[in-house]
Protein backbone atom coordinates (compact mmCIF):
# COMPACT_ATOMS: atom_id res chain seq x y z
CA UNK A 1 0.00 0.00 0.00
CA UNK A 2 1.08 3.41 -0.70
CA UNK A 3 0.65 6.13 1.81
CA UNK A 4 0.11 10.00 0.78
CA UNK A 5 1.86 11.58 4.20
CA UNK A 6 3.85 11.04 7.28
CA UNK A 7 3.22 12.06 10.32
CA UNK A 8 6.63 12.29 13.04
CA UNK A 9 7.25 12.93 16.13
CA UNK A 10 10.51 15.21 17.27
CA UNK A 11 12.07 14.09 20.41
CA UNK A 12 13.12 10.88 21.17
CA UNK A 13 12.15 9.90 17.21
CA UNK A 14 14.27 12.62 15.34
CA UNK A 15 16.83 13.62 18.27
CA UNK A 16 18.89 11.67 20.76
CA UNK A 17 18.03 11.52 24.77
CA UNK A 18 19.24 15.26 24.73
CA UNK A 19 17.37 16.53 21.45
CA UNK A 20 19.68 16.92 19.30
CA UNK A 21 18.80 16.47 16.10
CA UNK A 22 20.03 12.97 13.83
CA UNK A 23 20.93 14.78 10.61
CA UNK A 24 20.55 11.61 8.65
CA UNK A 25 17.16 11.21 10.01
CA UNK A 26 16.96 15.16 9.06
CA UNK A 27 18.17 14.16 5.34
CA UNK A 28 15.91 11.64 4.73
CA UNK A 29 12.73 13.30 5.84
CA UNK A 30 13.52 16.40 3.53
CA UNK A 31 14.12 14.17 0.41
CA UNK A 32 10.95 11.98 0.53
CA UNK A 33 8.35 12.71 -1.89
CA UNK A 34 5.11 12.87 0.33
CA UNK A 35 4.46 15.78 2.90
CA UNK A 36 5.70 15.45 6.06
CA UNK A 37 4.16 16.80 9.03
CA UNK A 38 6.02 17.09 12.52
CA UNK A 39 4.02 16.24 15.53
CA UNK A 40 5.18 17.26 18.78
CA UNK A 41 4.50 17.87 22.30
CA UNK A 42 6.60 20.92 21.90
CA UNK A 43 4.98 24.76 21.10
CA UNK A 44 4.32 25.50 17.99
CA UNK A 45 7.45 28.09 17.15
CA UNK A 46 9.72 25.79 18.11
CA UNK A 47 8.68 23.00 15.94
CA UNK A 48 7.97 25.47 13.42
CA UNK A 49 11.57 26.38 13.40
CA UNK A 50 12.67 22.88 13.33
CA UNK A 51 10.26 21.95 10.57
CA UNK A 52 12.30 25.07 8.41
CA UNK A 53 15.44 24.12 9.28
CA UNK A 54 14.94 20.08 8.50
CA UNK A 55 13.56 21.28 5.36
CA UNK A 56 10.32 20.50 5.77
CA UNK A 57 8.37 23.23 6.46
CA UNK A 58 5.62 23.65 7.43
CA UNK A 59 2.77 21.56 8.54
CA UNK A 60 2.92 21.02 12.08
CA UNK A 61 0.98 19.78 15.34
CA UNK A 62 2.10 21.01 18.46
CA UNK A 63 1.59 21.22 21.87
CA UNK A 64 0.32 17.35 21.63
CA UNK A 65 -2.41 18.18 19.36
CA UNK A 66 -3.80 21.46 20.79
CA UNK A 67 -2.05 23.47 17.93
CA UNK A 68 -2.40 22.13 14.32
CA UNK A 69 -1.22 24.48 11.33
CA UNK A 70 -0.38 23.22 7.45
CA UNK A 71 1.55 26.57 6.65
CA UNK A 72 4.41 28.74 7.45
CA UNK A 73 2.34 32.07 7.46
CA UNK A 74 -1.11 30.33 8.23
CA UNK A 75 -3.18 31.19 11.30
CA UNK A 76 -3.12 27.95 13.77
CA UNK A 77 -5.90 26.63 14.83
CA UNK A 78 -5.94 26.36 18.80
CA UNK A 79 -8.02 24.09 21.43
CA UNK A 80 -9.29 26.02 24.27
CA UNK A 81 -8.88 23.33 26.63
CA UNK A 82 -6.32 25.41 28.74
CA UNK A 83 -8.69 26.45 31.31
CA UNK A 84 -9.22 23.04 32.16
CA UNK A 85 -4.98 22.43 32.66
CA UNK A 86 -4.77 25.80 34.55
CA UNK A 87 -7.88 24.90 36.90
CA UNK A 88 -6.11 21.20 37.65
CA UNK A 89 -2.66 23.14 37.91
CA UNK A 90 -4.22 25.53 40.83
CA UNK A 91 -6.12 22.75 42.23
CA UNK A 92 -2.26 20.52 42.29
CA UNK A 93 -0.18 23.31 43.49
CA UNK A 94 -2.21 24.08 46.65
CA UNK A 95 -0.62 20.43 47.65
CA UNK A 96 2.60 19.83 45.73
CA UNK A 97 5.20 21.90 44.81
CA UNK A 98 4.82 22.58 40.76
CA UNK A 99 6.66 25.13 38.64
CA UNK A 100 5.23 25.88 34.94
CA UNK A 101 7.82 25.99 32.13
CA UNK A 102 7.41 27.97 28.80
CA UNK A 103 3.98 28.79 30.08
CA UNK A 104 4.52 31.87 27.82
CA UNK A 105 4.41 30.53 25.04
CA UNK A 106 2.31 27.28 25.67
CA UNK A 107 -1.10 28.12 24.55
CA UNK A 108 -3.30 24.96 25.72
CA UNK A 109 -1.92 22.47 28.00
CA UNK A 110 0.65 23.17 30.74
CA UNK A 111 4.32 21.83 30.75
CA UNK A 112 6.01 21.27 34.81
CA UNK A 113 9.40 20.90 36.04
CA UNK A 114 10.23 17.62 37.36
CA UNK A 115 10.43 18.14 40.74
CA UNK A 116 7.22 16.91 41.86
CA UNK A 117 5.71 13.25 42.53
CA UNK A 118 3.72 12.52 39.53
CA UNK A 119 2.12 9.61 41.09
CA UNK A 120 0.83 11.71 44.22
CA UNK A 121 -0.50 14.56 41.59
CA UNK A 122 -2.17 11.82 39.14
CA UNK A 123 -4.16 10.70 42.40
CA UNK A 124 -4.77 13.95 43.65
CA UNK A 125 -6.07 14.67 40.09
CA UNK A 126 -8.34 11.46 40.40
CA UNK A 127 -10.82 13.42 42.86
CA UNK A 128 -11.41 15.91 40.95
CA UNK A 129 -13.83 15.24 38.05
CA UNK A 130 -11.64 16.86 35.41
CA UNK A 131 -10.87 15.58 32.44
CA UNK A 132 -7.21 15.84 32.08
CA UNK A 133 -4.56 13.79 32.45
CA UNK A 134 -0.62 13.90 33.24
CA UNK A 135 1.63 12.54 31.07
CA UNK A 136 5.48 11.72 30.83
CA UNK A 137 6.91 11.21 27.36
CA UNK A 138 10.91 11.40 29.65
CA UNK A 139 11.52 14.54 27.51
CA UNK A 140 8.59 16.58 29.98
CA UNK A 141 5.54 16.21 31.72
CA UNK A 142 2.33 17.39 30.62
CA UNK A 143 -0.84 18.73 32.01
CA UNK A 144 -3.07 18.06 29.34
CA UNK A 145 -6.91 16.97 28.47
CA UNK A 146 -7.93 14.29 27.33
CA UNK A 147 -9.20 15.35 25.06
CA UNK A 148 -6.41 16.41 23.33
CA UNK A 149 -3.83 14.40 21.70
CA UNK A 150 -2.12 14.12 18.24
CA UNK A 151 -4.85 11.67 17.22
CA UNK A 152 -6.92 14.41 17.42
CA UNK A 153 -3.78 16.11 15.96
CA UNK A 154 -3.68 14.08 12.76
CA UNK A 155 -7.31 13.93 12.43
CA UNK A 156 -7.53 17.85 11.86
CA UNK A 157 -4.00 17.94 9.73
CA UNK A 158 -5.79 15.16 7.61
CA UNK A 159 -9.34 17.55 6.34
CA UNK A 160 -6.75 20.29 6.30
CA UNK A 161 -4.51 18.33 3.47
CA UNK A 162 -7.92 17.06 2.16
CA UNK A 163 -6.72 13.55 2.80
CA UNK A 164 -7.69 10.81 5.52
CA UNK A 165 -5.95 9.68 8.30
CA UNK A 166 -5.28 5.94 7.37
CA UNK A 167 -3.32 7.99 4.25
CA UNK A 168 -1.01 8.47 6.57
CA UNK A 169 2.53 6.48 8.12
CA UNK A 170 3.38 7.74 11.63
CA UNK A 171 6.30 7.40 13.70
CA UNK A 172 7.20 7.85 17.39
CA UNK A 173 8.44 7.40 20.47
CA UNK A 174 6.24 7.67 23.36
CA UNK A 175 3.30 7.81 25.47
CA UNK A 176 2.44 10.94 23.56
CA UNK A 177 1.98 8.82 20.24
CA UNK A 178 -0.39 6.75 20.95
CA UNK A 179 -3.15 8.29 19.48
CA UNK A 180 -1.69 8.95 16.52
CA UNK A 181 -0.20 5.64 15.84
CA UNK A 182 -3.25 4.45 16.44
CA UNK A 183 -5.05 6.54 14.12
CA UNK A 184 -2.47 6.34 10.96
CA UNK A 185 -2.70 3.93 8.07
CA UNK A 186 0.34 2.60 9.41
CA UNK A 187 2.39 2.93 12.67
CA UNK A 188 6.04 2.54 13.49
CA UNK A 189 7.84 3.21 16.84
CA UNK A 190 11.76 3.44 16.61
CA UNK A 191 13.41 1.28 18.95
CA UNK A 192 13.78 3.54 21.99
CA UNK A 193 9.92 3.52 22.04
CA UNK A 194 8.35 3.09 25.35
CA UNK A 195 6.49 -0.47 25.66
CA UNK A 196 3.19 0.82 24.90
CA UNK A 197 4.09 2.53 21.89
CA UNK A 198 6.13 -0.75 20.35
CA UNK A 199 3.01 -2.54 21.42
CA UNK A 200 0.65 -0.91 18.85
CA UNK A 201 3.10 -0.03 15.91
CA UNK A 202 2.87 -2.20 12.68
CA UNK A 203 6.75 -2.21 12.48
CA UNK A 204 9.33 -1.22 15.46
CA UNK A 205 12.88 -0.41 14.25
CA UNK A 206 16.20 -2.30 15.25
CA UNK A 207 17.75 0.97 16.10
CA UNK A 208 17.09 3.77 18.42
CA UNK A 209 16.35 7.19 18.19
CA UNK A 210 17.29 9.37 14.83
CA UNK A 211 18.65 5.87 13.11
CA UNK A 212 15.49 4.57 14.11
CA UNK A 213 13.53 7.09 11.72
CA UNK A 214 16.10 7.04 9.11
CA UNK A 215 16.33 2.97 9.30
CA UNK A 216 12.22 3.53 9.44
CA UNK A 217 12.20 5.36 6.21
CA UNK A 218 14.59 3.43 4.12
CA UNK A 219 12.41 -0.03 4.89
CA UNK A 220 9.29 2.15 3.77
CA UNK A 221 10.78 3.42 0.12
CA UNK A 222 12.16 -0.40 0.42
CA UNK A 223 8.47 -1.41 0.15
CA UNK A 224 7.16 0.93 -2.43
CA UNK A 225 5.15 2.32 0.88
CA UNK A 226 6.35 5.90 0.44
O1 LIG B 1 7.13 17.66 24.42
C1 LIG B 1 7.43 16.50 24.78
O2 LIG B 1 7.16 16.07 25.92
C2 LIG B 1 8.11 15.58 23.84
O3 LIG B 1 8.11 16.10 22.54
P1 LIG B 1 7.81 15.14 21.31
O4 LIG B 1 6.33 14.97 21.26
O5 LIG B 1 8.38 15.87 20.13
O6 LIG B 1 8.51 13.86 21.59
MG1 LIG C 1 8.81 11.88 21.32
Amino acid sequence: MKFKALAIDIDGTITDMDRRLNLRAAEKLRALDVPVVLATGNVLCYARAASKLIGVCCRIIAENGGVVTDGFDREPIVSDHIHECEEAFSFLSQVLHMEKLDSSLRKTEIVLRRDFDIDAARALLETTGLDVEIIDTHFAIHIKSRKINKGTGIAKMAELMGLEVSDFVAIGDSVNDIEMLDAAGFAIAVGNADNVAKGIADYVTSTTYGDGTAEAIDYLLSEGML
